[in-house]
């Protein structure tokens, strides 16, 4: 990707170029209205760099960033980070310790001149909607930090911005935390109109919460494209490693169990509440380590839920264990095994096998996005 247009009124979705020369960091990124795009990249590569750039918090000369035909930084002009209309979401909730939750959340509407019954009704409106309007009075030092963390999404979104930045959202919080949050973050997405940028190190965040992928490596985008393409055809180490978890993503058929476009059916655990565990359009996603893959050559006794019959493609060596890559449908499982099994089986490229996985071993969740 190059010189992004930053022009064109019908392109209404974000665009940025970015140049940085310290670190020295090229990035194009678009998003298109109502989409969340997922930063992935090892540490260090330059996301936070991007994100602390668009958001108009880091200066550098040669980046342009524009939303539609509104330019926010380019054709000199440098729009200031708090006229953006661009709310950068960080790990660790940064609340105004002197105010009430309440008044943190109407702080964006006041600052935008809004009547005082505006920001009331709109501050009531987002506590209402991530669920701590009973927390409205406390002040930010009598909350938990799931408690904080919402609070921080309610003040992001009263001001109703039209790119939202979220930078590792969920990573300081506690799984079943982090696993309500995401739930309710998707939700929110789900029904926003702007734009989303998210930078992740997180399989689930990537899948639950994301309609496309960019991959940052080493200060370059190496990669990018629909959520699902890229996972299914990684072509970095790090997006690999990310994908190296089985996924598999389709209709979700009754709490837990998802069926794919190819017929494979999977039967996991509902990681959220019955009410919230379908994505848009009802997409959700099984996940399931290589680990908790076995192979036989025949059915297993006893029925197991999840059984599917495949072709063996690769047996990669994985140190005292190997990875079995199979071919199931129109799906790549991959299963670790021991050199036992491997030579028990006689198992090479071409082999026909029988894969199962105990429904307790899946975890299913909520999927952004449509397939590719
Ligand atoms: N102001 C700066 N001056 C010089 N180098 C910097 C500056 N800010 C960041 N860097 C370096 O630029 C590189 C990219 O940093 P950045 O924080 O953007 O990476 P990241 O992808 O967000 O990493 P992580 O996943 O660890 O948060 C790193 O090597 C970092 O040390």
């Amino acid at each position: 990707m190059t010189g992004v247009a930053m022009t064109s009124p019908e392109q209404q979705g974000f665009r940025a170029s970015v140049r940085c020369a310290v670190p020295d960091l090229v990035a194009d990124i678009e998003v298109a209205p109502g989409d969340t795009l997922a930063i992935i990249g090892p540490n260090g590569a330059g996301k936070s760099t991007l994100l602390s750039i668009v958001s108009g918090l880091r200066r550098t000369p040669d980046s342009r960033v524009a939303v539609g035909s509104r330019i926010l930084q380019g054709n000199n002009i440098f729009v200031e980070p708090h006229r953006r209309s661009v709310v950068l979401l960080e790990q660790k909730a940064r609340l105004f310790g002197h105010l009430s939750v309440r008044r943190n959340v109407e702080f964006g509407p006041a600052a935008a001149g809004l009547s005082r019954k505006d920001i009331r009704n709109r501050a009531q409106r987002w506590l209402d909607a991530v669920g701590v309007a009973d927390l409205a009075d406390r002040m930010p030092s009598g909350l938990s930090g799931g408690q904080a963390q919402r609070v921080s999404i309610a003040r992001a979104l009263a001001t109703e911005p039209e790119v939202l930045l979220l930078d590792e959202p969920f990573a300081a919080l506690d799984v079943d935390v982090a696993q309500q949050m995401r739930s309710l973050m998707r939700h929110l997405l789900a029904d926003r109109a702007g734009m989303t940028v998210l930078v992740t190190h997180d399989l689930i965040d990537v899948v639950s919460l994301a309609d496309r992928i960019a991959v940052i490596d080493d200060a370059r985008i190496v990669q990018a494209g629909p959520t699902t393409s890229v996972l299914a055809r990684p072509e970095s180490a790090f997006a690999a490693t990310l994908a190296g978890t089985n996924l598999i993503v389709g209709q979700l058929r009754d709490a837990g169990t998802v069926l794919a476009d190819d017929g494979i059916r999977v039967v996991g655990t509902a990681a959220e509440s019955a009410a919230t565990h379908s994505g848009k359009a009802g997409r959700a996603a099984a996940a399931f380590s290589p680990r908790a893959v076995a192979v036989y050559f025949q059915q297993p006794q006893g029925s197991p839920r999840n059984s599917w019959r495949g072709v063996v493609e690769e047996v990669i060596p994985t140190g005292d264990r190997a990875l079995v890559r199979t071919r199931c449908g129109a799906h790549r499982i991959g299963a670790e095994v021991t050199w036992a099994s491997v030579g028990d089986l006689d198992l090479s490229p071409g082999t026909e096998v029988v894969l199962s996985v105990k429904a307790t071993e899946v975890s299913v969740y909520g999927a952004a996005g449509s397939p590719s």
